[in-house]
């Protein structure tokens, strides 16, 4: 009889074990001819993704990350020159207004049309930091627009700017957040783990995401699950944001194919009610090392409406969510706390559904 091979341990740099996280987060290569295939079923399926081959020199980032590393180490009161994270600047253990709170310091920037502005930044003690900022945003800017351009070409959406030109308007409500989670020690011996960052989905069209060799980062599946990301100091993670998910709903005619197919399947399309996936995720921190992660939000501007694609809906179709713009929802993000589920207060009435067999029924008799 043959026997199976013990179950190797493979560990990667960080010394991290590579099975202890979930495999199947989908890596893609932008230089590949299938990439925005790949794309589409990645927003499709997780709403999230690992991007490689990005041409984002390693030199910029490492000096962001020394840059940033530098900023946190400064004693509190500096830090504090930032001003209050209220939305923007300096925030340490409280995340937003409405009580949240996580093991995690950070900055957060608005981007305008201009460079970063921020008066703590013009000072010349912090010019390094602006400049490295600057530069890397220029790059994030760019990657997040091929990006979405291959998400509209694969859709077969035209133009195919039509999702990046929202980032690239000189109006585009952008944003970049880095995150330092400082190392915990009393939590390592107990071995247990901290928030570090709760649950959410980002309220804006895409993130761009990179962190050191760290680990935290944890998305949820369509069950409902938490699953471990391997992190990648080379790669960008991207995650699909609540606006894109509206632009890309799903068609009824794809839900009424589905229901052919099985009734579980129907289910969860009917919940979900949408082509692509705006991704939960979280960062729990262990306290062995000090996770630096740094976000890139590419949003749309503050007067574009959110509704599906007309190209994306077939005629007489709607869509289960009343009109807003990006304001309306920014506005209603700030009112409510990480973990809600903000698109649900944009939901027409009678597209309500409870998460039971009921709302099987329910659709299944408009169809
Ligand atoms: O730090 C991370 O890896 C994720 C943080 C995050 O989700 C956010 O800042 O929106
Ligand atoms: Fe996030």
């Amino acid at each position: 009889m043959l026997k199976s091979p013990p179950p190797t341990r493979v560990l990667t740099m960080a010394g991290l074990r590579e099975n202890s996280f979930f495999p199947g987060v989908p890596v893609i290569t932008l230089s590949d001819p299938d990439a925005e295939t790949l794309l589409v079923r990645a927003c499709e399926d997780l709403g999230f993704f690992r991007v490689t081959n990005h041409g984002i020199p390693m030199e910029l980032i490492a000096r962001l990350e020394e840059e940033i590393m530098q900023f946190f180490a400064r004693p509190a009161a500096e830090k504090e020159l930032a001003g209050k994270a209220n939305p923007f600047g300096y925030g340490c253990k409280s995340i937003g207004n409405n009580g949240d709170v996580g093991w995690v310091e950070y900055l957060l920037m608005e981007i305008t049309s201009k460079s970063l502005s921020m008066d703590f930044l013009m000072k010349p003690s912090a010019s390094s930091l602006r400049s490295a900022l600057n530069d890397y945003i220029l790059e994030m800017r760019k990657l997040a627009c091929q990006i979405l351009e291959m998400m509209a070409h694969g859709l077969g959406i035209e133009p195919r700017d039509a999702f990046s030109k929202l980032v690239m308007d000189e109006e585009s409500d952008s944003m970049l957040r880095v995150n330092y989670y400082p190392p915990c020690p009393m939590i390592q011996e107990q071995n247990r783990f901290m928030t570090g960052f709760g649950e959410h989905t980002d309220p804006q069209l895409i993130s761009v995401l990179r962190s050191n060799e760290t680990a935290g980062l944890e998305i949820s599946l369509r069950d409902g699950s938490w699953v471990p990301v391997l992190p990648n100091r080379e790669s960008f993670f991207i995650n699909v944001g609540d606006s894109l998910q509206v632009l890309c709903l799903l068609p009824n005619q794809k839900i009424k194919k589905e229901l052919i197919m099985g009734r579980r399947l129907v289910l969860f399309q009917v919940l979900t009610n949408g082509r692509f996936r705006s991704v939960r995720h979280r960062v729990l921190t262990k306290g062995l090392k000090s996770r630096v992660s740094m976000i890139y939000f590419g949003g749309p501007p503050p007067g574009e409406r959110l509704a599906p694609l007309p190209l994306l809906v077939a005629e007489g179709e709607q869509s289960q969510y009343r009109e807003f713009t990006w304001h309306e929802y920014k506005s209603c993000a700030y009112k409510t706390v990480l973990a809600d589920s903000r698109l649900d207060q944009f939901q027409k009435r009678d597209c309500i559904a409870e998460r039971s067999d009921d709302a099987l029924d329910f659709f299944a008799k408009r169809l």
